[in-house]
């Protein structure tokens, strides 16, 4: 029988390669030697196919934090229609709901459930509620009730939370200090507190990281409309509702691209691939800001535009819905400047939406042009700023965002 030392068979495999690659190249006459060599480097390194591979797909992360967002949207949405929202004002002088603190609990209890070695960084804590049990109380009843229509999607997020204090300890779970180290979620159970308060735009945020790198985002938009290209004009203000044709559950994988989908309050809707509009002529694009000009400058904000010959008002929206808006290509640029200088970001108000946009054709920085980094604990403290734009188009809004920074 022939056979073939390890040696002999690397070499003999090499040979054969090299021999198949030079023959490729002779024999394809009609196109360029450019082009011929990257489909030939996509024949050898398939490096979707890896990320893609069944090991490293993360479609059970990806269903886990659909159904646990979409679970935590239902009584977020109880919570927006009432006019006691048991509004408390946190340490920054920020405010916390009763919406906040269970929907945190609700996510927190399906990712133990699911994935019991995973370490999670959530934004709130339950050390206020152990004193207010009355606040508690309030909370649990909503907690109790918020169920999927959908039995079976109810059984994948391991079923309901058994008790109050069960309810205060997944709370508390979200108490990580992040890292660049193994499988981190990161959440914000409502992002854009102040957005909920006033009727506005506000997400539900949950997103995995691994070793820092993000590897799934998924944002529950409640106020958004289904429809991806609907106007922004529309859903930018206050008084917004979730009535009938609103509510959209967006994710995406790493190199697997992004979805939008109905948000429902069931079995999930069908998904639809979202990309983020081609910018022809940037004097034309839609920008998004922070509705608070304590989150962002809005005057830098506005040079910026000036610069780029933006003469169109931005569309102030609040929440990580900003980021779902130009990935689903409502909007076109998300500008994001400091106020202080002194504040780090959270990594639960960019990690989702800064993947959601990556995978549907975009670029996110910060405003040197540096991707945001989320393997430094549980702010973004290597970042200053973030300026998120359609891949083609973003040297160029960056190059104006120097200019703007730099003259200042
Ligand atoms: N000073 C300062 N600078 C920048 N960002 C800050 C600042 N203070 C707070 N935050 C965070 O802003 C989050 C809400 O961001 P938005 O873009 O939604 O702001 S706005 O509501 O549209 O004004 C908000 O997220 P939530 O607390 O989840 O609502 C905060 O984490
Ligand atoms: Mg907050
Ligand atoms: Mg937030
Ligand atoms: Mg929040």
């Amino acid at each position: 029988m022939f056979t073939l030392s390890k040696n002999s068979y690397l070499s003999t495999t090499l040979l054969v390669s090299l021999l198949v690659l030079a023959i490729s190249l002779l024999s394809t006459t009609s196109s360029s030697l450019p082009h011929r060599l990257s489909l030939l480097a996509r024949q050898f390194l398939p490096i979707r196919s890896i990320s893609t591979s069944p090991t490293m797909s993360y479609a059970k992360e990806l269903r886990v934090a659909e159904l646990a967002v979409q679970r935590a949207t239902l009584l977020t949405k109880r919570v927006f229609h009432e006019k006691a929202k048991g509004t408390l004002s946190k340490d920054d002088a920020s405010p916390v709901t009763i919406g906040d603190f269970g929907a945190q609990a609700l996510i927190i209890q399906a990712i133990r459930k699911n994935f019991p070695q995973d370490e999670i960084v959530g934004e709130e804590e339950a050390a206020t509620l152990r004193e207010n049990r009355e606040l508690s109380s309030k909370i649990w009843t909503l907690v109790k009730e918020a169920r999927l229509s959908d039995a079976t999607a109810e059984e994948e997020l391991g079923g309901p939370i058994p008790s109050e204090e069960d309810m205060l300890s997944a709370i508390d779970a979200g108490n990580s200090a992040g890292g660049a180290k193994g499988r981190i979620w990161a959440l914000d159970p409502i992002d854009g507190t102040k957005g909920f308060l006033r009727g506005g735009q506000y997400a539900v945020c949950l997103a995995l990281m691994v070793d820092g790198d993000v590897k799934v985002g998924v944002l529950g938009c409640p106020n958004l409309p289904v429809d991806d290209s609907a106007s922004l004009d529309a859903h930018s203000g206050e008084n917004q509702t979730d009535a009938e044709g609103k509510g959209v559950l967006l994710g995406a994988v790493q190199g697997q691209g992004a979805t939008s989908r109905p948000l429902g309050i069931g079995a999930l809707g069908k998904s639809q691939p979202i990309h983020m509009k081609e910018v022809s002529s940037i004097a034309d694009a839609t920008f998004c800001e922070s509705v608070e000009a304590a989150h962002s400058s809005h005057s830098d904000q506005s040079q910026i535009a000036q610069e780029l010959g933006i003469t169109k008002p931005s569309v102030r929206m609040d929440s990580q819905a900003k980021y779902g808006s130009i990935a689903r290509g409502a909007g076109d640029l998300y500008l994001r400047l400091p106020v202080r200088k002194d504040y780090q970001e959270k990594i639960w108000d960019h990690a989702a939406g800064d993947l959601i946009v990556r995978e549907a054709g975009g670029e996110v920085t910060d405003a040197q042009g540096k991707r945001l980094d989320f393997g430094k604990g549980r702010t973004l403290r290597n970042n200053k700023g973030v300026v998120a734009a359609p891949r083609g188009v973003h040297a160029q809004v960056l190059e104006a965002v120097k200019s703007v920074l730099g003259s200042k």
